[in-house]
């Protein structure tokens, strides 16, 4: 342990140890928390099923930072070194398009065998895998609909797909002992302003209704559902808008998933996460970060996130919440996009837990708003830092900026010899 670190660590334990927070026990919790860290920043979203279609859903990467992964080796190798950098154990979220397999096959196809790779890595790993049915950046979904298709043929090819997605989760759940949350999100909507709104979500409904009908166990796999407001080309109107997917999700037992990027540009997650704990089993999140629209940009540490670390710490919902990741950034190294956005919400989640929070409850229910404000505002320049760099030391690995040598040394050794880099 260096000395300067454990010298700090001690000093700030102090301070917060003044106001009952217990600096220890709060890191051996922290410890315990598991972040779901996306496969699709390696790569911008593309995959290895098909490796010549757009990337199509309304989403979009931008930039063209040399390195990018173009096998699954390559994907896991630069895992691997994200994961090295990044205080705990973690899970790894797949999509479809992520089979690793020398078959051709397609979605609807799909088996837990085509990704017996990804598997046999997360055992050797010590983590878990998510999963997530890709239904964009296919030629059926190229009018930019899938589970609501007014055609019959079209719709039942993307049920299949995501049948076969829960039974690959179940996989992954049994395989590796740890729950899978497979994640439905679909592009489906309109641009301009629809006459029929009803309709689609009727057969989206009824899609659902299918895909769920066989019974898996919730131990392997846990199903969600995801929102949105908008999207490129479906601005005017989204099948999955989040009031459809509440009703859905509540109504069938599903876990609603939260993507901070798909609400209106000024609205956040975290206010909603406590009315939607008190009528569902669980929340899944797909922390993110949009600029005036979904723009999927790395997490950083703003207010947004610091208010999703405190709505789950204060509320006590870590123990029903999975968090998630979700941006893609290709203007900057990959690998140092998935170590900033996920130590970030590892902070946010320490920040939270330094908080006096039982002091702000009772002051706040004794009407002291003014006591609550200066606690509140005092806090914010506690040396949380220190208490971070402690932490990360205590894991092994690099404290503050140190990790950004390490991915600058894998960028010149491995990232820059890769074919088309
Ligand atoms: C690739 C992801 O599944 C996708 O980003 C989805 O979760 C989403 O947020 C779409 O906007
Ligand atoms: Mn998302």
């Amino acid at each position: 342990m260096r000395q300067d670190v454990a010298r700090n660590y001690e000093e700030a334990k102090k301070l917060y140890e003044q106001h009952g927070i217990q600096v220890d026990e709060i890191l051996t919790e922290l410890e315990r928390i598991k972040i779901s860290i996306h496969c699709w920043q390696g790569d911008d979203v593309r995959g290895f099923l098909f490796r010549d279609q757009e990337l199509s859903g309304g989403i979009s990467v931008t930039g063209e930072y040399p390195g990018a992964a173009g096998t699954p080796e390559q994907l896991r190798a630069d895992l691997e070194k994200a994961m090295s950098l990044i205080p705990g154990s973690h899970k790894v979220n797949l999509h479809a398009i992520y089979a690793d397999t020398e078959e051709s096959v397609d979605l609807d196809q799909l088996e837990p065998k085509h990704f017996q790779s990804w598997v046999d890595w997360a055992k050797v790993q010590g983590i878990g895998l998510d999963f997530n049915p890709t239904c964009f950046s296919h030629d059926k979904s190229r009018d930019g609909f899938t589970l609501s298709h007014a055609d019959p043929a079209i719709r039942q090819f993307w049920i299949d797909h995501c049948k076969a997605s829960r039974r690959i989760g179940a996989y992954f759940g049994e395989q590796l002992g740890q729950t899978c949350v497979t994640n439905i999100w679909i592009p489906d909507g309109y641009k301009d302003i629809p006459v029929d709104r009803l309709a689609p979500r009727q057969r989206l409904k009824a899609s659902l209704d299918e895909i769920f009908a066989e019974e898996i166990n919730p131990d392997w796999n846990l199903d969600a559902v995801e929102s949105k407001l908008f999207g490129l080309g479906s601005e005017a109107y989204v099948v999955g808008s989040h009031e459809f997917y509440m009703g859905y999700g509540i109504q069938n037992n599903k876990l609603i998933c939260l993507d901070a990027g798909h609400f209106h540009p000024t609205e956040g997650i975290a206010g909603k996460l406590s009315s939607l704990a008190l009528f569902t089993e669980g929340l899944l999140l797909h922390v993110s970060r949009p600029m005036r629209w979904d723009s999927d940009h790395v997490v950083i540490m703003d207010d947004e996130l610091i208010e999703i670390g405190r709505e789950l710490v204060r509320n006590d919902l870590l123990g029903v919440t999975h968090i998630g990741l979700d941006f893609f950034d290709a203007s900057i190294n990959r690998i140092a996009a998935w170590v900033i956005g996920t130590r970030n919400t590892i902070k946010a989640l320490l920040r939270a837990k330094l908080e006096p929070t039982e002091t702000l409850k009772q002051a706040e229910l004794e009407g002291d708003y003014t006591t609550r404000l200066a606690f509140m505002e005092e806090f914010k320049s506690y040396p949380f830092g220190a208490v971070w760099d402690y932490y990360c030391e205590r894991m092994g690995v690099p404290v503050r900026e140190e990790w950004l040598s390490e991915v600058k040394r894998y960028e010149q050794d491995v990232l820059l010899k890769r074919f088309g880099s």
